[in-house]
């Protein structure tokens, strides 16, 4: 560990410890109120500042998990420490349920589900005798640990203390793990996380699981802590709260969360003690309060108040110490083996037809172009090829499989990688993360293993093969910065490092020339020819003729969705039907 990093955990250690004896008892009850909602808050950093996911619903889970723990110590006479599992384990089955119904749906379905299963709980707890309905349940037994009583507030700090420090350590490392990129990557869309070999599905039930469990841990703290539950504190209105919270420290941050659930708490708690001087209706002041922060927040601190700060580094990424740090490579086909068929691919839209039977091949090795004038179907070849659409009819087969019968997200285990038109970076990543997101499909670590650190031995293999592939770029140098912070060419190129992380037999180029000068067209091209030159196959969609012309082997040209020449470029220059439709203008 870094000498910083040990020096502020010891400087937290003794702050933490020491508190119960320096400040009074309504701080400290305070804090354990902080720490227990921060849990919540870290859950939304997961599930919606880093996945993209909003949730209504996360009071509900903390009332689960609290009335879990309430029933089974108060009513059954149970230990309370029996109900952290059951706690965890109710809001993990509920979340399954909820996630296996809503998350294959787009848009905002989740969000939509979330609040009527948030209502519903409420209602539920409000109205059930056996959970006490709206007397709640009281007399809940506190927690001993070894024989002492955690009732008091001084003591169960501690507890809320050890619990915070292990979430914000666990979810800090799983955001920096492999599952963690790939959670960071939702927001980039289906399409890039598919090609990349991540399972959306699996990711975004993953998260929605992790932010029902930090919410459970939340509600069993809370039950023993303030030994009573009711409905009223698991409504809506508190899981709206939660994600205020979350969004005025910063959603993107686990620092946020903590910031966030500080302020909001301790503003609720000044609101409370001021608001009832001036007036009557303190309650609905109250709300108006938040409303404006919300509309406040959104206007001027998007990214919350971690974001208002420049980015710390409090560790520096180092390059792979030996040489046994190597992911596993595959052995790459022979030059001039067949490794591409494309056989009367046709794709209709209604009533269009935008490919219409078009066959070619590409062999191992190669560097193929496809031309054609706007709407030709360029790129709706690559996506029937690069697995984001589906044909209407014929087969695209490559190394032996039918790409058209297999999984999208299959596709990169087979050696096929791709860039974008439109280049699809995550921003708030540094350049070694965005290529290491490349490698995802090569190793296989999951979310546990990435929370409880179990993953380092492949993690510096990734990493050693990311800062590869930007040496390979010229741009090792700058691993740590924000993709962000590069012009346009070299984000194409950290597209391709991107690419050849995942160790690809054929690379899809989709108009990679598009919007570059021409200093950057001809970096681009010779870093193409490099990686041509290593073995891997490229083909490539570019409107740019002269870009294509000094670079590729042959080209196939499109028009109305028809295919209507195939060549060399010295073949395709001197093309009668290439000159009409798509030189003519040109020349
Ligand atoms: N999802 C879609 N739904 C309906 N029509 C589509 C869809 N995608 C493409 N098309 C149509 O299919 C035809 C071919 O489009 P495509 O984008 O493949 O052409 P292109 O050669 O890549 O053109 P450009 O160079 O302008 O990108 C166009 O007429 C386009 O409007």
């Amino acid at each position: 560990m870094p000498n910083r990093t040990v020096f502020l955990v010891m400087a937290l250690v003794i702050a933490v410890g020491g508190a119960p004896f320096v400040l009074g008892s309504f701080y400290i009850a305070l804090l354990n109120f902080i720490g227990i909602y921060a849990i919540v808050a870290i859950g939304l950093v997961i599930l919606t500042g880093s996945g993209g996911l909003t949730s209504f619903g996360q009071s509900a889970f903390v009332g689960l998990g609290a009335y879990a723990t309430a029933v089974l110590s108060a009513k059954m006479g149970f230990s309370p420490w029996i109900g952290l599992p059951v706690a965890l384990l109710l809001s993990a089955l509920v979340a399954l349920i909820l996630g296996l119904v809503t998350l294959h749906l787009s848009g905002h379905y989740l969000a939509l589900v979330t609040l009527a299963w948030g209502m519903v709980i409420t209602l539920l707890f409000g109205n059930i005798e056996a959970l006490g309905a709206h007397t709640g349940i009281n007399d809940i037994p506190p927690l001993f640990f070894a024989g002492i009583s955690l009732a008091p507030q001084e003591r169960f700090f501690y507890l809320v203390a050890i619990c915070l420090a292990f979430v914000v350590v666990t979810m800090t490392f799983l955001l920096r793990s492999r599952q963690g990129r790939a959670i960071r990557a939702l927001r980039g869309g289906k399409t890039l996380v598919t090609s990349l070999g991540i399972n959306e599905f699996r990711i975004r039930l993953g998260i929605f699981i992790v932010a029902a469990l930090l919410a459970g841990l939340s509600g069993w703290l809370y039950a023993h802590s303030q030994r009573y539950v009711g409905p009223d504190p698991f409504s809506i209105q508190t899981s709206i709260e939660f994600l205020l919270m979350a969004a005025i420290g910063g959603a993107g941050h686990i620092a946020g969360a903590l910031i966030g659930a500080t302020l909001f708490t301790s503003l609720h708690a000044v609101l409370q003690d001021i608001l009832p001087l001036f007036t009557s209706r303190a309650g609905n002041i109250e709300k108006i309060v938040y409303g404006c922060l919300f509309i406040l927040v959104l206007q001027y601190a998007r990214s919350g108040i971690v974001g208002m700060f420049p980015r710390i580094k409090l560790h520096k990424t180092q390059p792979a110490r030996s040489a046994t740090d190597t992911l596993p490579r595959r052995v790459l086909p022979a030059r001039g083996e067949p490794l591409l068929q494309v056989t009367d691919l046709t794709k209709r839209f209604g009533g269009l037809t935008a490919v219409d039977k078009v066959s070619f091949d590409v062999r191992a090795g190669e560097i193929v172009g496809m031309i054609g004038p706007n709407g030709a179907g360029k790129s709706t070849t690559f996506n029937l090829i690069s697995g984001a659409l589906h044909p209407s009819q014929g087969a695209v087969t490559f190394a032996g499989h039918n790409l058209t019968k297999e999984r999208s997200v299959n596709l990169v285990n087979l050696g096929v990688a791709r860039t974008f038109q439109h280049v699809k970076l995550r921003p708030n990543m540094s350049l070694l993360e965005n290529v290491m997101l490349g490698a995802y499909a090569r190793t296989n670590t999951g979310f546990l293993a990435g929370a409880f650190r179990y993953d380092q031995a492949d993690e510096s293999k990734v990493r050693a093969e990311a800062f590869r592939q930007l040496q390979r770029i010229g741009l090792s140098g700058r691993a740590e910065d924000l993709v962000s912070s590069l012009p346009l060419g070299q984000q194409r190129a950290v597209e391709i490092a991107r690419a050849l992380a995942s160790d690809p037999i054929i690379l899809l180029l989709d108009e990679p020339a598009a919007g570059l000068r021409r200093l950057e067209k001809d970096q681009l091209s010779q870093l193409l020819k490099d990686v041509s030159a290593a073995g891997v196959t490229l083909l490539l969609v570019e409107h740019d003729m002269e870009f294509v012309m000094g670079l590729v082997d042959r080209i196939i040209m499109l028009d109305f969705g028809r295919q209507r020449a195939m060549g060399t470029p010295a073949e395709i220059r001197s093309n009668p039907v290439v000159r009409e439709a798509y030189l003519g203008a040109a020349q």
